[in-house]
């Protein structure tokens, strides 16, 4: 099976505080994975060692076949922008800019202009007709479209997703667990999915719970 993301024998602690420790994950192309756990368990810090954002105490992290602890900043910084996707509870976009160059950000960054790409992206998430709209004419559910767009935009092979739907209502927060489902199928993309709702859990190909014990299948 090809890997996307392993993690091995992963652990974190902050100070005297552990964490989690011997996290053990599998990620494959195209699969939508919901992380669920009690508020406090650990989950944006998993993310956050996954990404490389946070430096996990002990394990091994391969992303794309790359050794992330073995790399300098660097490196790691280079491949985050290369291989990642991260979308926000938050949305986290760039309020000067508007709709099509906050998804066009991650081509830029990687010294690519690609215009046909992000208008592409921008239908995949029936946000067309909004591009040259600025992020504070946007409704939640826009924005955080917005931000699935940019997290694909450059064809990475990991979405790391932090309680995406958690700002928004019922319907909307539907609507862009679909966008995400069919946008990380499409692209090929191994997407793990941090998130307090059972319905969002339901929409994943697989449910993976962290607790004092560790990470376990549900
Ligand atoms: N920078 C930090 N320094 C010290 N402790 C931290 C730090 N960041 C997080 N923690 C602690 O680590 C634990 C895990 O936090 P984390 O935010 O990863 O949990 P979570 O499962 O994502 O929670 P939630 O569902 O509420 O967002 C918590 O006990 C938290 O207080």
């Amino acid at each position: 099976m090809t890997v996307v993301l392993s993690a091995r024998g992963l652990a974190k602690r902050y100070a005297d505080t552990p964490v989690f420790s011997g996290i053990d994950l599998e990620l494959a192309p195209g699969e939508i994975v919901a992380l669920l756990g009690e508020s406090g368990s650990g989950k944006s810090t998993l993310l956050n060692c996954l990404a490389g954002l946070d430096e996990a105490d002990a394990g091994s992290i391969t992303l794309a076949g790359a050794d992330l602890r073995a790399m300098d900043d660097e490196a790691r910084s280079a491949l985050r922008r290369k291989e990642l996707g991260f979308i926000f509870q938050a949305f986290h976009l760039l309020p000067h800019l508007s709709v099509a160059d906050n998804v066009a950000l991650p081509l830029r960054l990687l010294g690519q202009r690609d215009n046909g790409r992000v208008v592409q992206m921008l239908e995949a998430v029936n946000l067309a007709a909004l591009a040259g709209r600025m992020p504070r004419q946007l409704s939640g559910g826009q924005l955080q479209r917005v931000a699935i767009a940019r997290a694909l935009v450059h064809r990475p092979r990991l979405v790391l997703a932090d309680e995406p739907t958690g700002n928004l209502d019922a319907r909307h927060a539907a609507e862009v667990l679909e966008l995400l489902r069919r946008c990380t199928h499409e692209a090929g993309a191994a997407c793990l999915l941090v998130t307090h709702s059972e319905v969002a859990a339901q929409a994943a190909d697989r449910r993976l719970r962290l607790d004092a014990q560790g990470l376990h299948g549900e």
